[in-house]
Parts: structure tokens; C-alpha cells; sequence
């Protein structure tokens, strides 16, 4: 599938969004661990989060959808059986990192892949911890990727010092320990999202957050509670930006996820001189949440690194897009984690913003891209790099110059399936072919 877009002004109305895919994934990956029954809303329905569902599924957990509500009926990790079919998780880093988490104490063999871009991820940072807790994790190819072969058995708490900045890697030891003997303490330098951590406390876990450290005690019971999903941030990003991007635009999103380790964006976007309000801010199910209303902007360049880069990673497509259009230079460092996501973002944004005309340049942990430097042409031609967030950063291009192809798009299904339906609905010209 391609995404055809055409010049686009007056975006205007009110969205609201399918969940948020972190939090989806926790539910389906999480719940079922626990005892008793609980009703999860607005779950998104995308290929990512249903094949964690899938998975927990093929492990015996009873999951049924039902109006669009997923229904859990659990009974904790030892009525689980490990299958004796491979676990297929396509296109899911999420996925993959926290189900091996999960696996790790589970009796047996399971054996896990994905597509042919979840295979040439980087694994090595789950294998290291969860062998040292006692479980035992092969590379099938011995490359350090997935196929992964995991024997579960009798895991130990351990002290784990993060040494790259992953919520997945982080989540992945945190399950783990859940029905581990003893201890575990986890070291954050850079604080990563915290869905995993927020999520095992509303159900009942004894965490403690210290500082740097995390401290999760295991063997312990988990309550299934329901559970309201705030819509996606990383979707709400495209949105911001679109609306930012076009003249006389004033768009309304409900709902949105606001937890400060996601929304490095909307600071980077603040300090662009993009115009925004939040409002309606409460807290639902230990999740910050509230609405959010963008306006036409005129953005300038800004630096994006440090500590803020964790909680922006996956809008940082989009904020190269956004730099394109800017006054002025934005340079992004920190980032070298962008090389390992579903394509290596760093190149593929590099490749889309050359094929814009963009006087630009690439690092090892980022890039540098001299605003409002592109040339104006009849139609551009993007290519997706079969990579949901590139995919869909460079749609928006269309918006302001006009005439955009995207190129294999099908990705899109993975995080954000409506993304065409709702820019639609707010007057986006935009198609798929
Ligand atoms: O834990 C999560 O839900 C995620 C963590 C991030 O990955 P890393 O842990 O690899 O940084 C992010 O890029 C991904 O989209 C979702
Ligand atoms: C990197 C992403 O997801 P995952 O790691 O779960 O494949 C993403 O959604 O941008």
C-alpha cells in the first residue's frame, strides 16, 4: 500500500485516538499474570499490540474481544504451558523483549521470530540479564537476533545497571523478576517511559522507585483490575504536527497519554515555537491524561539531546520533518538508539530528506538538518523503509508541498491502522493507492 498526499489547509475538529501501544502491550502481556477478571478499554487494534495478545493466547491466558473491549479472565503465570508451536510476533520489539521476560520462568522450550526486520534487531541487551537471572536464551543464528530459544526455569533477582536507555529492555527484567526468588534492583541512568512500572503498581505490586533505582520484590500476587487506555502520544505527535504545518488549522485531541516520560515532544515542539495548549489534565489508572489543542505555527530550529532523548525517541522522525520546515538549524544527538528500530531511522529520515531537497547531514547518534532548505518540485517520492513512523513523518510532507507518494506503507497497521481515516476527518487530503 501507498500513501498518496496533496496540499492540505484548515485541518480542523476534534480526535480522539485508539490507545496507546506501550500500554496496550503491557495490558495484554501483563494481565493475564494476574488473578481475576478485568475489562481493558479503548485497547488499540493494531498488528504490534494484537500479537502480544496472540502470544498470551498461545501461552493459555483466556483473552476474548468483545465491543471492542478485551476481556481477561486470569489465573496467573502457572496456569501458563509454553506452546508447542514458534511464536510468531512480526514487526514487535516491544513484543518480542517483554514476552522473552515472561518466558524466562516459564518450564520448557518456546521459540520466538518476527518479520524479517524484528530478526536484525539487537537482542544481546535481553539475553545478557535474563541469562544472568537463570534462564537460558539462545540466538538460533547465533547472531545475537531473533529466532530466540528460550528455556525457562527457576530465575534469581539480580542488580542490573542499565548501560543503554530501553523501557523494552527494562520491562523485559521487570516481568522477569515478578517470579523471581529474591530481589531485583534496576540502575536508570537515563530515565526510560514508565509504563511497565506504573502498571505492576496499580495491580497490586510491591515496587519501589528510589532515585535511580527500581526495586521489585518476586513472587508476588498479582489483581487484575480494569483498565481505560489514554489514547497514543506518538499518534497524537503526527496530528500536532500536521496541524502546526498547515494554515488555519486548529485541531482538538481528547484523551491523550501525558506521562512525562513520553512527551519530550511537545517540549522540543514548545521550544520551536509550535502553538499548543493542554487542558483537562487528570490522572486514570496511575497514567497521566488530558486534552490537547494545536494551532498553525511558525516553528525555528532547536537541539534535541540528552536526557529528554528516551522520551521522544519515536518522534523523532517527525521532528526531522518538522526541522525541514523551520527557521533556521536543528541538530539531534544522543539518539544512536534510532539505528535499531524498525529501520535505521537515522538513514532513512537522511534518505527522505535528500529526496525533499534538504541540505542535511547525518552522525553516528543523530543528524543535522538546515531548515527550510528544501527545493520545491512537481512531486516528491518517498520511500517507507517498510518503517511505520518514517511512513508516516513523511506524509505530513505532503500537507505543505504538495503532491507526496510514500511508498510501502502497509507498516502503518502496526501502531496506527486509522492514521489515513483520521487526517481524513480533520480535512487532510490524503489517500492510500
Ligand atoms: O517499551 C516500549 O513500549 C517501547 C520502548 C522504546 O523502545 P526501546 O526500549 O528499544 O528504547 C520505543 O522505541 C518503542 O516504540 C516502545
Ligand atoms: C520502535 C517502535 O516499536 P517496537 O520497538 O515495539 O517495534 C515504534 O513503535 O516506533
Amino acid at each position: 500500500m501507498n500513501i498518496i498526499v496533496k496540499k492540505s489547509y484548515s485541518l480542523k475538529g476534534r480526535v480522539t485516538l485508539q490507545g496507546d501501544k506501550s500500554i496496550s502491550h503491557r495490558a495484554a502481556l501483563i494481565l493475564p499474570l494476574c488473578h481475576g477478571d478485568a475489562v481493558v478499554k479503548n485497547f488499540l487494534f493494531a498488528e504490534d499490540t494484537l500479537n502480544s495478545l496472540k502470544a498470551m493466547v498461545m501461552l493459555g491466558a483466556d483473552i476474548k474481544i468483545k465491543d471492542n473491549h478485551v476481556l481477561f479472565k486470569s489465573r496467573g503465570l502457572e496456569s501458563f504451558k509454553v506452546p508447542n508451536k514458534a511464536i510468531y510476533l512480526g514487526n514487535s520489539g516491544t513484543s518480542i523483549r517483554l514476552l522473552s521476560g515472561i518466558l524466562a520462568s516459564l518450564k520448557g522450550y518456546s521459540l520466538l521470530y518476527g518479520d524479517e526486520s524484528l530478526c536484525k534487531r539487537p537482542m544481546k541487551r535481553i539475553i545478557e540479564p535474563l541469562s544472568r537471572m537463570g534462564a537460558y536464551i539462545s540466538s538460533i543464528l547465533r547472531n545475537d537476533k531473533a529466532p530466540l530459544l528460550i528455556k525457562g526455569d527457576s530465575l534469581i533477582g539480580i542488580e542490573y545497571d542499565m548501560n543503554i536507555p530501553s523501557a523494552q529492555v527494562k520491562s523485559s527484567i521487570l516481568l522477569a523478576s515478578l517470579s523471581a526468588n529474591g530481589k531485583t534492583v534496576i540502575r536508570e541512568k537515563v530515565k526510560t517511559r514508565d509504563h511497565t512500572e506504573r502498571m505492576l503498581k496499580y495491580l497490586g505490586a510491591d515496587i519501589k522507585i528510589d532515585g535511580e533505582k527500581i526495586i521489585l520484590f518476586g513472587g508476588q500476587k498479582l489483581q487484575a483490575k480494569n483498565i481505560f487506555i489514554p489514547a497514543d502520544f506518538s499518534s497524537a505527535a503526527f496530528i500536532i504536527a500536521a496541524a502546526a504545518l498547515t494554515d488555519d488549522s486548529q485541531v482538538i485531541i481528547e484523551n491523550v497519554l501525558l506521562n512525562p516520560t513520553r512527551t519530550g515532544f511537545l517540549k522540543v515542539f514548545e521550544k520551536m515555537g509550535g502553538n499548543f495548549e493542554v487542558f483537562n489534565v487528570r490522572e486514570e489508572n496511575d497514567e497521566i491524561v488530558g486534552d490537547i489543542k494545536v494551532w498553525s505555527s511558525n516553528l525555528k530550529g532547536v537541539t534535541v539531546e540528552g536526557d529528554i532523548i528516551p522520551t521522544l525517541i519515536d518522534e523523532i522522525p517527525l521532528i526531522a520533518v518538522l526541522a525541514a520546515f523551520a527557521e533556521g538549524v536543528t541538530v539531534i544527538s544522543d539518539a544512536k538508539e534510532l539505528r535499531y528500530k524498525e529501520s535505521d531511522r537515522i538513514e532513512s529520515i537522511y534518505y527522505n530528506l535528500k529526496i525533499m531537497g534538504v541540505e542535511a547531514e547525518t552522525k553516528e547518534d543523530g543528524l543535522i538538518i538546515q531548515g527550510k532548505s528544501f527545493k520545491r518540485k512537481e512531486s516528491y517520492e518517498f520511500y517507507s523503509f517498510k518503517d511505520h513512523r518514517i511512513a508516516m513523518a513523511f506524509s505530513l510532507v505532503g500537507f505543505v508541498l504538495d503532491n507526496v507518494l510514500v511508498y510501502d506503507c502497509e507498516n502503518i497497521r502496526t501502531s496506527f491502522p486509522d492514521f489515513i481515516d483520521v487526517f481524513k476527518k480533520i480535512n487532510g487530503n490524503i489517500e492510500r493507492r
